[in-house]
């Protein structure tokens, strides 16, 4: 008997055990396929990471990672491609760009938040990237999202691309996402990409805000200068050497700015847009560019921000040189980053660097350029820019939009196969002080803005169904 009972309690013991052990067998697995899946879609971001934790995007976007409409594609290994299907194939679809890298941040800078924090003070949400330009890689899924919970499903198909490495130079990112789009024969009705935007109280004289939206952007040149000389004893110095060379050269380069060009490119048509919003004299100014160039050239010079679209800029924004301090140093090197203006070629730039340092002791190399992009269309038959128009004039009514160039450059010029409307803007709100902040200390975007972000691609994404624009009524401009 006790016996008996003695295997009716080993055997109940072993089924229990059993049990236990199936059950965390299935927890295990389940908790598993759930951090795969989560880890496939997004590569890896969820973590707990010095005491934030990484929320995956899935978490956040529900809908966008499983919707039918939507496929989700990683490119180039850390970039993103959504394909949203439409019901229409016979309307040609668009594509929504950003980016999700950022430059480097540091908080002893001075910021007032850490950079990688996003800490909302006073109504605005602190970090690096927050208008450059996490804040359209946001707006652009939470509008899709809010649209995909919403029944809605969108009658023209669009893309959505997201590279990793735009700020430098997209070569990984936004290269591969347009080679898979052109294998796969895509043409694009437009293309937005991140750019300009609503800049209030910033151009100096204008009554209310204006929304920029660049038609094109300048080229650029990075170049690299160097010079060598022997190397030696700091007290035996020879009267120059490799850092004095190229010191002078890059003097000469500071103090010989390009030519003015401002009028000569599509700046000329953002003045003439923006014209109607100036106080006499002005107003007769911008609409006059043709006769007031020289002056008004002479007038936007004197500020950076408008410096760069009177010419093509030249920054220093690298010096190396030296090992220590009693040894003559044998090489010397500068880059130089130029912003080139659409009425010059990189070939032009490059000739006139070259006969302004005139010194053959100072090597020339380009590391990287291209000429300024081609001009999208922005009249009154253009798709993408009157639909950009509409949706941001519905949104703000008291916003005059312009075309303009954008004076930085996007991911967007490696899709110039796929479309022949590229339109560079970023429905943000720029006050005086805030340009600055793009790439410098304490780059924020208000709560409020964030909002309409979300609300413009929102609005964007439907306006872009319609099939042909309404005729126009005006067939004219606001001059
Ligand atoms: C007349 C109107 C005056 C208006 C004032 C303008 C205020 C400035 C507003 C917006 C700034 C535009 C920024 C455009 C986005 C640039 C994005 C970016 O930083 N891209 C990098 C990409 C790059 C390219 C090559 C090498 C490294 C990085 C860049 O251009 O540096
Ligand atoms: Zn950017
Ligand atoms: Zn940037």
């Amino acid at each position: 008997m006790l016996v008996h009972n003695k295997w009716r309690i080993i055997r109940l013991l072993t089924l229990v055990g059993l049990s236990l052990l199936l059950v965390l067998l299935i927890l295990f697995i389940v908790v598993m396929s759930r951090t795969f899946t989560l880890k496939e879609n997004l590569g890896l971001q969820f973590a707990q990471w010095e005491n934030t934790t990484i929320i995956s995007a899935d978490i956040i976007f529900p809908n966008v990672f499983s919707s039918s409409l939507v496929k989700h594609e990683v490119v180039g290994n850390y970039s993103h491609l959504f394909t949203v299907l439409g019901t229409d194939p016979e309307l040609v679809p668009y594509m929504l760009l950003a980016h999700i890298d950022v430059v480097p941040a540091n908080e002893v800078d001075g910021w007032e938040a850490p950079p990688f924090s996003a800490k909302e003070l006073n109504g605005f949400i602190y970090g690096r990237g927050t208008i450059d330009n996490k804040q359209c890689v946001m707006g652009i899924l939470q509008a899709v999202e809010y649209l995909l919970e919403r029944g809605y499903v969108p009658r023209r198909g669009f893309y959505i691309g997201l590279g990793h490495d735009e700020e430098v130079y997209g070569y990984n990112g936004a290269v591969n996402i347009a080679k898979v789009l052109k294998s796969g024969g895509v043409k694009l009705q437009y293309i937005l990409d991140e750019g300009l935007a609503v800049m209030d109280g910033i151009i100096t004289g204008l009554n209310g805000p204006a929304a920029l939206i660049g038609v094109s952007e300048k080229g650029q040149a990075t170049v690299k200068l160097s010079a060598s000389t022997r190397l030696g004893h700091s007290s035996m110095p020879p009267k120059e050497n490799s850092i004095g060379i190229l010191a002078a050269a890059i003097t000469r380069l500071e103090e010989s700015p390009m030519p003015r060009l401002f009028g000569y490119g599509p700046e000329q048509s953002t003045f003439e847009h923006l014209a109607h919003k100036f106080q006499f004299p002005l107003r007769f100014m911008m609409s006059n560019l043709w006769l007031f160039n020289p002056l008004l050239s002479r007038v936007m010079e004197r500020r950076p921000d408008m410096n760069a679209f009177v010419r093509t800029t030249t920054a220093v924004t690298m010096f190396n040189s030296g090992v220590k301090v009693n040894v003559l140093p044998s090489h010397a090197e500068a880059f130089v980053n130029l912003r080139i203006h659409p009425a010059q070629t990189l070939q032009e730039v490059l000739d006139l660097i070259k006969s302004t340092i005139s010194d053959n002791r100072v090597k020339l190399e380009l590391v990287d350029g291209f000429d300024s992009l081609p001009i999208s269309s922005y009249d009154e038959q253009s798709f993408g820019y009157q639909i950009i128009k509409k949706t941001l004039l519905d949104m703000f009514p008291q916003v005059t939009v312009a075309p303009s160039i954008c004076i930085g450059n996007t991911d967007s010029r490696h899709y110039m196969d796929l479309t022949q409307d590229i339109y560079r803007f970023n429905p943000t709100w720029l006050r005086p002080g805030e340009p600055e902040r793009i790439h410098g200390i304490n780059e924020r975007m208000s709560v409020q803005n964030y909002e309409e972000i979300v609300l413009f691609y929102f609005q964007l994404i439907q306006e872009s169904d319609i099939r042909i624009l309404p005729p126009s009524h005006t067939g004219q401009h606001e001059l």
